[in-house]
């Protein structure tokens, strides 16, 4: 069988570079361009990539996916920072495109997949709900694509079991006291020399409280979601978001 030709934009990057080293490693997997920036995108036709992998910066990555969108090549992104306007271009882009793949995950880590499936399931059982994630200083977004992502799925479930809002008698706080608010969810942002990746989600009850939390120590942890997402991306063309949809979870 002929191997998955793949490109990795941003490669020179903590993940981009663990992202070429997975990619080699792997036995179905050809690495055919690894570019970062100053470097031309069309490495990437040249070499007729049939996969990229997108781990650069929020500012960047709209610009290379139309690139590839353009190109009928599919996209594993890990970068973050999305907005509801990006997302809408990205549809836009892909609506014009038929047949071309693009996987954005906000979180390649296997064990940070089941905290959102297991909220999911946790939300309507507690009154209250907080989100804290915590990561290394040297990242650009805040709060976190996996915090923003999880605090969606949490307040879908809580609208779909017609949960009031939460209780919060806050009356007189200092700005950013209470976090950022996502989809009504208060979301809490640590950056802090030491740490790679970690979230932990919050349920509160009269008398109990239920923590869920997520570690990544290392940027390795990563790939293995990475690599699913290169194998399966072709089978799907148009936007999916999250690798989740690539795994069996069950209920
Ligand atoms: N989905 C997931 O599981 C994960 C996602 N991430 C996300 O991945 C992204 C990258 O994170 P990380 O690797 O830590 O960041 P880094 O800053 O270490 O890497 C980003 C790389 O992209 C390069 N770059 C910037 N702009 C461009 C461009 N226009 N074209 C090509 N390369 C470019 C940077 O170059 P230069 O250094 O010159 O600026 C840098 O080498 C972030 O958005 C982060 O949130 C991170 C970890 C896990
Ligand atoms: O920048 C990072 O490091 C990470 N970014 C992703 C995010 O914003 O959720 C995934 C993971 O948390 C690491």
């Amino acid at each position: 069988m002929s191997k998955l030709r793949v490109a990795v934009i941003g490669a020179r990057g903590r993940m981009g570079s663990e992202a070429v080293r997975a990619v080699e490693a792997a036995d179905d997997m050809e690495l055919v361009a690894a570019v970062g920036r100053g470097d031309s995108l069309d490495a990437l036709t040249e070499a007729k990539a049939q996969v990229a992998v997108e781990l650069t910066h929020p500012d960047a990555v709209m610009g290379n996916l139309a690139f590839c969108v353009e190109r009928g090549i599919h996209a594993v992104v890990g970068t973050t920072g999305w907005t509801e306007e990006r997302l809408a271009e990205l549809r836009t882009r892909l609506a014009d495109s038929p047949g071309t793949g693009v996987l954005l995950a906000p979180n390649f880590g296997i064990g940070a997949i089941l905290s959102m499936h297991f909220a999911r399931q946790a939300a309507r059982f507690f009154e209250s709900v907080e989100i804290v994630e915590l990561h290394h200083p040297n990242k650009a977004d805040a709060p976190s694509g996996t915090a923003v992502r999880t605090a969606e799925v949490i307040a879908g479930a809580r609208r779909a079991a017609g949960c009031p809002p939460q209780p919060d008698a806050t009356t007189t706080a200092l700005e950013g006291a209470r976090g950022a608010t996502v989809d009504g969810i208060p979301v809490h942002a640590v950056r802090l020399r030491g740490l790679v990746a970690h979230q932990e989600i919050l349920f509160g009850e009269e008398g109990e409280v239920f923590t869920i939390r997520h570690d990544a120590m290392n940027r390795a942890s990563f790939m293995p979601g990475v690599l699913l997402g290169i194998r399966r991306i072709g089978e799907r063309p148009g936007l999916t978001q999250g690798l989740e949809h690539f795994m069996d979870l069950g209920g």
